[in-house]
Order: C-alpha cells, then sequence, then structure tokens
C-alpha cells in the first residue's frame, strides 16, 4: 500500500495549559513527491505544524501520519521518515569536515555503516556539495551550509521533507540554486511540507499551497484556487504626493465595493494598491474616472497587472484581521 507522506487529520496543539490554542483543527495531506506550501502572517501556527509533523511537538488532539505512521504512537518509525531542515548556522560540529558530519549524521539516521559512504557520496553529489567534502563546516558559505542541511536531511531516505523557510537571507542566486534541490527532491518522490514567507518562491515552488490563520486553515488548493478564494485577479498600483485634496481613507471609500485598498508611506509618497475583486474591463479607466470626476490630477503612474499570490494573500490576511476585529 503506498501511503500519503504526510497526513493531518483534525490536529490541534494548545499552549499555555489549554488557554492558547496555536494550531486549531488543521487537516490536510502531502502526496509523495509533492510539493506543499504552508503560508501564513507571524504567529499563524506554520512552526507549531512543522514541529509536530517531526514528532518534536505532540498535538493536543488529532492526528498526523507520516508515510502512514502515527508520530504518537509509532514515533520512531515516524521520525525515521522524517527530514527537517531548520537551516542557518546551527546543527553541525563547526570545526569537523563535512565528511565527519555526515558520517555522524548518518548514524543517528540509522543508516547502516556499510550503506553509509555510498549515500552520503551520492547526497553531496546531489547538492553539488562533493568538492567540500574534506572542509571543515564553518568555512562553507551561508548557502553551501544551507544545501548541507538539506543533504543531511535526506539521509536515511525519508519519504517526508520539512523545509521551515529554507531560502531566508539568501541571497537571489542562492536561493535560486535551493530551490533547484528542492525541486529535484521532489522529482525524486519526496513529498516536502515548505513554509515560506516568500511568495513568488511559493508561485514556483508549490503544487499545493495552504494558507493559514491563528492556527486554522482558511483556504487550500493550487494557485487558481486560492486567486479564486481570494476574489483577485488583476492589481492596479500608483502613487501620489501626499495633500490636502484627498487622504488615502477618500481613496479606498471610492473603491470599497470592488476591491480592497492597500497605501503604503514611502519617501514621502504614498504607494496605493488597489486589489480587485470584481474587476472591470479597464480598470486602468475607473481610476482616471475617479480622479477626473472630482477634478484632481490623476496619477501618473498607474499600472495594473494580473494579481499574484501575495496580492491574494494580503487580501485573505485583510479580510481576517477585518474578522478578527468585527
Ligand atoms: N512553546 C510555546 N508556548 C506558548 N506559545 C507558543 C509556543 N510556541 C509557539 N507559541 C505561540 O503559538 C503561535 C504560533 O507560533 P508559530 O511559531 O507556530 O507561528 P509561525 O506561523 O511559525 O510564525 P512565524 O512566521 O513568525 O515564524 C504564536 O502566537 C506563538 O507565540
Amino acid at each position: 500500500m503506498s501511503s500519503n507522506a504526510l497526513e493531518l487529520t483534525h490536529v490541534s496543539r494548545d499552549f499555555n495549559h489549554g488557554k492558547f490554542h496555536a494550531v486549531n483543527d488543521l487537516s490536510f495531506m502531502i502526496k509523495p513527491g509533492e510539493i506543499f506550501a504552508l503560508v501564513g502572517v507571524n504567529g499563524a501556527g506554520k512552526t507549531t505544524t512543522v514541529k509536530m509533523c517531526s514528532t518534536l511537538l505532540t498535538p493536543t488532539s488529532g492526528s498526523i501520519l507520516v508515510n502512514g505512521y502515527d508520530t504518537v504512537t509509532s514515533s520512531q518509525n515516524a521520525r525515521n521518515a522524517v527530514g527537517m531542515v531548520l537551516g542557518g548556522d546551527r546543527g553541525f560540529y563547526p570545526k569537523a569536515t563535512v565528511l565527519s558530519n555526515m558520517r555522524f549524521f548518518a548514524s543517528l539516521a540509522g543508516v547502516p555503516y556499510r550503506q553509509q559512504s555510498e549515500q552520503i557520496d551520492d547526497l553531496l553529489d546531489q547538492v553539488n556539495l562533493s568538492e567540500k567534502r574534506t572542509a571543515c563546516v564553518n568555512t562553507l558559505s551561508r548557502g553551501q551550509k544551507q544545501r548541507l542541511h538539506i543533504a543531511r536531511a535526506l539521509l536515511g531516505n525519508p519519504k517526508l521533507l520539512l523545509l521551515d523557510e529554507p531560502t531566508v537571507g539568501l541571497d537571489p542566486d542562492i536561493a535560486l540554486q535551493i530551490r533547484d534541490v528542492i525541486t529535484m527532491m521532489a522529482n525524486q518522490g519526496i513529498g516536502i511540507l515548505l513554509t515560506s514567507h516568500s511568495m513568488p518562491e511559493v508561485e514556483e515552488l508549490a503544487d499545493t499551497v495552504a494558507i493559514i490563520n491563528n492556527g486554522k486553515m482558511c483556504v487550500q488548493g493550487n494557485l487558481a484556487d486560492i486567486y479564486q478564494y481570494a476574489h483577485v485577479s488583476k492589481t492596479s498600483m500608483f502613487s501620489l504626493a501626499p495633500s490636502e485634496a484627498v487622504t488615502p481613507d477618500d481613496i479606498k471609500q471610492w473603491f470599497s465595493n470592488n476591491a480592497i485598498v492597500l497605501c503604503r508611506s514611502v519617501s514621502a509618497k504614498w504607494n496605493f494598491t488597489i486589489l480587485w475583486n470584481n474587476a472591470s474591463e479597464s480598470p486602468q479607466q475607473d481610476i482616471v474616472h475617479q480622479f477626473s470626476v472630482r477634478e484632481l490630477a490623476v496619477p501618473p503612474d498607474i499600472v495594473t497587472r494580473p494579481s499574484t499570490l501575495e496580492d491574494a494573500f494580503l487580501v485573505i490576511a485583510q479580510e481576517n484581521r477585518h474578522d478578527e476585529i468585527i
């Protein structure tokens, strides 16, 4: 029987003796080879979820199966099926070589001694670190360390890889390399649970996106499902010099029927983002019209483009904030 890489069923996790619900009735599954991104604002419950999937934390209620093994009742089997990448500078013996570190972690992962050399060579090759096998870990760059984290997590052939912010703090070209490694691992049939604050990264990598808020699932599906849920298809942007003639609240009011309007003050300018939930054929013209009928100068820099995951996420985050206020 082939199992899902991961299956959460009505999982909750409380803290502070049940007073705080960090994760609340979460259910989702990840198939072999699927990249599943868990997205949410700070404090939404992503890391708590990842920790439960790794067996580091136990759920207060519900069940988590990794490769068919329950993380509570078959925790050792579940743990053997998971590789976790925490990233950063910690997690290795910095003065020992790449090879010594990999040998140490291979033993911890239960890789039989005779298979260790072959598996380590293969993994270092896959993450393009073969040339660094005799280098001390503290001489590696951040990107190289991150690739070593991934190689370490793959020791013992896990069925599920947990990646918590795998490219945070990395230069764009290094982040690209890490994303290529992630795609390669998925192509080999490993299920991947990814948390990231980078929406372009999620857009590029994820087969399925789940947006959580206050530990609860808002929506899960492919990108089209997320756009549909958020009711966004087009986004317009323009800027204005602050003036007394019109305020951000006025502009929010103009479009309150069919858009969410966000305003940020940047370098003595108001930058507006209009997230259309019911865009007309020419949203550009609608904006021009609103300024023109009030005899206000039309911003010269209006652009309209297809909405992105980031836009959909902003809408959902905004609506959830609204729900909380109510
Ligand atoms: N050990 C703990 N005791 C009490 N509260 C906790 C504990 N761990 C996490 N929390 C709380 O649970 C909530 C969810 O935290 P979590 O770290 O899972 O969020 P997150 O989505 O990963 O956030 P971020 O994007 O900032 O990393 C937060 O409000 C956090 O303060």
